[in-house]
């Protein structure tokens, strides 16, 4: 293992005193070995039987005080994963009892009126079941039209969330089919009936009717396109536009028929948003995208992102063109790539209980855990599930989606992962160690990184580069896979653009082609 080589070829004298029950080097070094044998060899050693009989009693409280540090590690890391998929089954629910409601609502042909008490719904008749069935089992899957806060749009009618339903394409081939199975096992042969990763196409079902604009401020040319775009939207189109409450004061500005723009008061409209839009709109870089997705900390509406900055690997609709390109998503199909997030969860060593955990961050790119400020090395202790993973000592880590696998991760030396690819990437960033490759961890796993008591500093937590936040000795992060992906519109599909962009971004294994003269294998 890594850590090993670096002790034993550091001279570090307390490598096999420090190995642990379960084989790996615990940098829980409570106490201070490296005294202990210190004391072991000095002269004092055959003449003094207490004082050897000491240093035993000491390493053996060590060895306890590293068991309990490492079983609390491993129940806080077990927590937070029955938390995770306590979330996801409530999300699931939720799904469910909106399809529940609309399926109820349509068979009660209730038109507008709604029910908003899930309580007083009836169970779901036979009938609703075998049309849920239908509709979400072997169909793809359908989103479910959302009231927008049971209020009216200005002409006093109902608004509701555009509904549409999502197919997977393999190998140019549409189906239909939502195959739960990876692996079959009929007639006992083992095989794989679905392939994890493939293209997937939104159709709209009824029209979208609200879009929100996010801009990158201070630039002069996104805010001509955003004034550009919000008219052509309302003319043309007749949609609801949101933006936010600094791009409503520009366009008002600008002129009073931006009026009908509306926007939000507080973080709490920020988190309805989901259920009133249909579509979000960027227009600048990646940061835009990546601002967009941090507004939503559930759900996230499909985002077409247009390309208003310098590098653009999530930005694949060119601006120029936005008239073509919106009609032809307002229109539907739409290629989307469902770009997974990480759910990050800081665990504070301070906290009595892991209910009180600060709220989850939910990172598009990924969470960087590093020295922050501090000149010493980092000492970060990596758990994936309950296995333990490895110490990093060295600048610091970098857990990333495969989205985030060609931002900060390419940097340190992580691969380049298709976004679609379901995975967590393990990038140390500057490891002292000549042995350290980074890992790609399969999506289904907790990780859990902790700062050890014994760490000479704190590190810090960065979110898709934003918000840090310090670890304190004891202190925390544990990550998973967040059950909210954020699809984002393609422009031709998930491949196609992924290679695109790393040939026009990265200019990847761009090399003269070797001219056809000269020297030939006989
Ligand atoms: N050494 C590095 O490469 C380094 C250092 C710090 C942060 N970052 C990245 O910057 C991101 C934040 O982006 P920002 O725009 O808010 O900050 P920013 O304005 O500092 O831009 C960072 C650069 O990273 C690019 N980028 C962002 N996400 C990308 C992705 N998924 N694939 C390829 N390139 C991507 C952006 O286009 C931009 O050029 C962080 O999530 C982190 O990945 C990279
Ligand atoms: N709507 C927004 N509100 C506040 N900050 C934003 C918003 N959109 C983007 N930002 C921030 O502005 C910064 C720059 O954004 P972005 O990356 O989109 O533009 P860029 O730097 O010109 O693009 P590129 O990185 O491709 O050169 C990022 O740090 C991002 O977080």
């Amino acid at each position: 293992m890594a850590p090993n080589k670096l002790n034993s070829s550091s001279g570090n004298s307390s490598v096999h005193g420090s190995q642990s029950d379960n084989g790996f080097i615990s940098s829980f070094s409570l106490f201070p070995e490296k005294a202990v044998q210190e004391l072991l060899q000095s002269p004092v050693q055959g003449s003094d039987d207490h004082l050897i009989e000491f240093s035993e009693a000491l390493r053996t409280v060590a060895k306890a005080l590293r068991r309990v540090a490492e079983g609390k590690a491993s129940a806080q890391a077990e927590a937070a994963e029955w938390k995770r998929k306590f979330e996801l089954e409530r999300a699931r629910n939720l799904q469910f009892d909106s399809t529940e409601k609309s399926s109820l609502e349509n068979q009660a042909d209730l038109g507008d009126v709604r029910i908003n008490n899930p309580a007083n719904h009836p169970p779901l008749s036979k009938k609703a079941n075998e049309r849920f069935e239908r509709c979400c089992s072997s169909n793809g899957i359908c989103s479910h039209e959302v009231l927008r806060d049971g209020k009216s749009d200005s002409d006093s009618k109902m608004v509701r969330k555009a509904s549409f339903k999502l197919s997977w394409y393999c190998k140019g081939e549409q189906s239909d089919q939502h195959k739960h199975d990876v692996v079959s096992f009929e007639k006992g042969n083992i095989t794989t009936a679905e392939r994890s990763s493939k293209q997937i196409s939104l159709k709209w079902e009824s029209s979208p009717q609200t879009v929100l604009i996010l801009t990158k401020p201070n630039s002069a040319s996104v805010q001509i396109l955003c004034v550009e775009m919000v008219r052509w939207l309302r003319q043309q189109k007749k949609l609801n536009i949101y933006v936010e409450p600094r791009v409503r004061v520009d366009l008002l500005t600008e002129s009073s028929y931006f009026n009908f723009v509306e926007t939000w008061n507080d973080d709490k409209e920020v988190l309805a948003l989901h259920t009133k839009v249909d579509l979000v709109i960027t227009l600048g870089g990646d940061g835009t995208v990546l601002w967009a997705a941090s507004m939503f900390k559930g759900p996230v509406p499909p985002i077409v992102p247009f390309s208003l900055g310098s590098l653009g690997f999530m930005t694949p609709f060119y601006s120029e063109h936005y008239k073509e390109c919106l009609d032809s998503i307002l229109k539907g199909p739409i290629s989307i790539a469902l770009r997974h997030r990480l759910q990050c969860h800081v665990i504070r060593d301070a906290a009595k209980n892991e209910y009180e955990a600060e709220e989850p961050i939910l990172v598009l790119n990924e969470v960087t855990i590093d020295r922050g400020i501090s000149s010493f090395l980092t000492n970060l202790e990596c758990y994936c599930d309950n296995s333990f993973v490895t110490c990093v000592q060295g600048d610091g880590l970098i857990l990333s989606t495969t989205s985030g696998s060609t931002a900060y991760s390419l940097a340190a030396g992580g691969s380049m992962v298709h976004p679609q690819v379901p995975g967590i990437l393990f990038t140390p960033i500057c490891p002292h160690s000549l042995s350290f490759r980074p890992l790609i961890l399969p999506e289904h796993v907790t990780l859990r990184v902790q700062v050890p008591f014994n760490s000479r500093s704190p590190a810090w937590a960065s979110f898709d580069g934003k918000d840090r936040k310090q670890l304190e000795p004891g202190d925390a992060l544990v990550c998973s896979m967040a059950p909210w992906p954020v699809p984002t519109a393609c422009l031709v599909d998930s491949t196609n653009d992924f290679l695109r962009s790393i040939h026009e971004g990265l200019h990847w294994n761009l090399r003269k082609t070797q001219s056809f003269d000269g020297p030939r294998e006989s």
